[in-house]
């Protein structure tokens, strides 16, 4: 077996030329003073300078972002002065076209038998692409810090996903939030979960249902009044916005209020201070305003029914959330997580829901989005008595397929509007689904599943009475 040499020398056809050519990394050589005398293939490849351009130039030509002052002359370089023998260094240097290069520097002092210092032999190794795939992985890492629902929320979708980052955003801000999305929804519980996961979290949250409240109620609610402002104001009483001094205020259901009170608020959420009802003293407030809506805000001040300033004031920060039909793969999930929630508190140990009933609760289209399941599972708990809930524990509409699709509220909507391929198979499995109106429709779908009335009848989510009745009414 051959002996690897511990020197070159017996390697007489091995020149330093061919050494620096053939090293696959950029190889710069320069000497006591810091001028540049080597210079390879591989370094004009890295940074576009030709040898003829370096050679016999001072080093800090490379303005490396490690060296220091780049005007510095190098014969100040610590390595030259002999302070440090060896080194490896993550830098940037320029490049020809002025950008800058994420190198990999590792630089030896070359002595003679004296132990003078002759010059550095310095190997730089390109970066760039071990650049990417970190920014690649901690864009990833931060994605996936964000996997995990904040308290309260359930779902793992990327819609549910974008809410939590939306989240995360929120609470590190003081920006009034507008959340809108269908009723349902799980405005609230975002509301909730901002104000949690903000520096407010041990200040109050107040909630205030503005929908609730008529004109003259909602400004002594939210303002407070003092003793004798209107019959029975009998004493002094805080408004909500002074109750929540110090955290957040929840403006639910911000749509319904009169544009009356829509100027009033406006005032508060531009100033942050307002005036009792009877008083003239006014109150400054420090709150973070969240405000929530399920109408079309932007249709209403086109419509002149909410007011275009007080609009932008408070969608500074929108969130939207998705309707439980954009997210029916997190659909299983809240399933479980209404059942495990109706066990603790029923002592009751259901396990989960059979096949049939999966199948239906997928295929529904709940216009009252996760309120409307929660409801349904806590209607299952009643009559279920096994220990899965099955079909026929579901409330009635989710069954009745007629009804199924005549309670979908953007049904026509969803038609007209969507341009997204992958809302497309939604609307099939729908219609797919109905139930047949003619004879012919009714015959070749009692064919699909093999003439078998009762795979028909939960193919289609209804009783097998409901078939019957159809038959009959087709003259079958
Ligand atoms: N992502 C979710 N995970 C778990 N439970 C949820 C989720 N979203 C909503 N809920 C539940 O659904 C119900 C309705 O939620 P919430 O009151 O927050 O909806 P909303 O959008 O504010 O409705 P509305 O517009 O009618 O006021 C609540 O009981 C809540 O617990």
């Amino acid at each position: 077996m051959n002996r690897c040499p511990d020197s070159l020398t017996d390697l007489d056809w091995l020149s330093a030329d061919i050494l620096l050519r053939t090293i696959p990394d950029g190889v710069m050589v320069v000497d006591a003073r810091g001028h540049i005398r080597a210079w390879n293939r591989m370094m004009e490849r890295l940074t576009g300078l030709t040898h003829d351009r370096v050679c016999g130039k001072p080093c800090n030509i490379l303005h490396c972002n490690q060296c220091g002052d780049p005007r510095k002359l190098p014969d100040e370089c610590p390595m030259l002065r002999g302070e440090l023998d060896e080194r490896s260094i993550e830098c940037e240097i320029r490049s020809a076209d002025g950008s800058f290069l994420p190198v990999l520097r590792n630089v030896g002092v070359i002595r003679d038998q004296h132990g003078t210092i002759k010059g550095l032999v310095e190997c730089f190794t390109d970066l760039r692409k071990v650049k990417r795939l970190e920014q690649q992985l901690s864009v990833l890492g931060e994605k996936e810090l964000l996997h995990e629902p904040p308290p309260g929320l359930t779902g793992r979708s990327s819609a549910m996903q974008d809410v939590y980052r939306s989240i995360h955003l929120a609470a590190a801000s003081d920006a009034t939030v507008l959340l809108h999305g269908e009723t349902g929804t799980g405005k609230e519980r975002v509301a909730e979960a901002i104000h949690h996961a903000s520096a407010r979290r041990d200040q109050p949250l107040v909630r205030v249902n503005c929908s609730a409240l008529s004109e003259t109620l909602l400004e002594s609610e939210l303002f407070g009044h003092v003793k004798g402002a209107f019959t029975g104001a009998v004493q002094d009483k805080p408004g909500r916005f002074e109750l929540a001094n110090g955290g957040t205020i929840f403006l639910d259901e911000i749509g319904d209020i009169s544009l009356l009170s829509q100027l009033k608020l406006l005032r508060v959420l531009q100033e942050r201070t307002f005036e009792r009802v009877g008083d003239s003293k006014p109150h400054h407030v420090d709150i973070r305003v969240i405000c929530a809506t399920h109408r079309d805000l932007h249709q209403m001040v086109l419509d002149g029914q909410f007011r275009e300033d007080l609009y932008y004031r408070i969608r500074v920060f929108p969130i939207l959330l998705p309707s439980l039909r954009e997210r029916k793969g997190d659909l299983p999930l809240l399933v479980t997580h209404f059942i495990e929630h109706f066990n603790r508190i029923t002592g009751r140990t259901i396990a989960g829901v059979d096949n049939e009933a999966l199948h239906c609760l997928m295929d529904y289209c709940w216009p009252g989005n996760v309120r409307e399941l929660e409801n349904a599972i806590e209607h299952a708990f009643v009559t279920c008595r096994d220990k899965l809930i099955g079909l026929f524990d579901l409330p009635m509409e989710l069954r009745m397929v007629e009804l199924r699709h005549a309670y979908c509220p953007d049904k026509q909507r969803l038609a007209k509007t969507t341009n997204n391929a992958a809302d497309h198979p939604r609307l099939d499995d729908a219609k797919s689904n109905a139930m047949p109106d003619s004879p012919e429709a009714f015959k070749a779908l009692l064919a699909e599943c093999g003439g078998n009335r009762s795979k028909l009848a939960r193919r289609l989510g209804v009783d097998r009475t409901t078939i019957w009745r159809r038959m009959k009414q087709l003259g079958l």
